[in-house]
């Protein structure tokens, strides 16, 4: 199966502290993969690497079968890449149906692309709402269609349910994992395990600088000998000072 992410070797740090301490991993298209790891681990910093956004010390980035260390690629794998914005990340008074419109002119994006996002996000009753006066769960979702818009291959999500109730979270799901998606390949970062368990391909646990599993959440639970993944989660972390 086709690798869409590559990393080899990989070493990143900030002043004295290495935050990555030569982690290497493998994605195949298609998954569903979600990082995870205590506070302060180097999650976002993992995944804006990925993202082309920073600079690893040593190491090779592969995205999408191009280099990602090299400048002259980073604007080609830009343009196939998704990426949902952090909840205070959007205009505050933008109405829905402009926010669209906007973005989906960066991207050169037609509006029966628009019309398609809209039918499976179901936005539609919300197109001439403000982007401010939507609930925590409809703002989630609303980022999540704009990061699909341009139909990219590769979707980066940091924490996409952080603050929802159960319900909400569910409905974030459905969609991650429902229809137009099923081809894209998904990276996302979480605290919750239960997420993790119940909705993920695989898992790839960062515990100080270094890779602490990357399987299956069932094949972590069986080598592991545990029912539930945060229970696999704590042995792998544990230790950890909790910083
Ligand atoms: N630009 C920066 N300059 C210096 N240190 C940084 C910078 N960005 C992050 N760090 C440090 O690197 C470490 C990893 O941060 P990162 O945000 O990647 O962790 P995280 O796993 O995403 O954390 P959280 O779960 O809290 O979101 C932290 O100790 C953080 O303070």
């Amino acid at each position: 199966m086709e690798t869409v992410i590559n990393v080899q070797d990989v070493v990143k740090t900030y002043g004295e502290k290495t935050v990555l301490d030569h982690i290497g991993f493998r994605i195949p298209a298609g998954e569903t993969v979600a990082v995870v790891g205590p506070n302060g681990t180097g999650k976002t910093t993992l995944l804006e690497i990925l993202m082309t956004l920073r600079k690893v010390d040593s190491g090779s980035v592969s995205i999408l079968g191009k280099n990602a260390n090299e400048q002259k690629v980073v604007d080609e794998i830009r343009g196939r890449i998704g990426v949902m914005l952090q909840e205070g990340g959007m205009y505050s008074y933008i109405k829905l149906k402009e926010a669209l419109d906007l973005f989906a002119s960066f991207y050169s994006v037609g509006q029966d692309k628009i019309g398609q996002l809209v039918e499976y996000f179901e936005l539609q009753p919300y197109l001439n709402t403000k982007y401010e006066k939507l609930s925590g769960g409809w703002k989630q979702r609303f980022l999540l269609a704009i990061a699909f818009l341009h139909d990219p291959d590769l979707v980066f999500l940091d924490e996409p349910t952080t603050g929802l109730d159960p319900k909400a979270t569910q409905l974030v799901w459905e969609k991650i994992r429902g229809g137009v998606q099923k081809t894209k390949t998904i990276l996302l970062s979480t605290h919750s395990m239960e997420e993790v368990d119940k909705f993920c391909d695989r898992v790839i646990v960062l515990n100080k600088g270094k890779i602490a599993a990357n399987d299956t959440p069932a094949a972590i639970k069986e080598k592991l000998k545990v029912d539930f993944f945060s229970d696999a989660y704590f042995r792998l972390v544990e230790g950890d000072d909790r910083r």
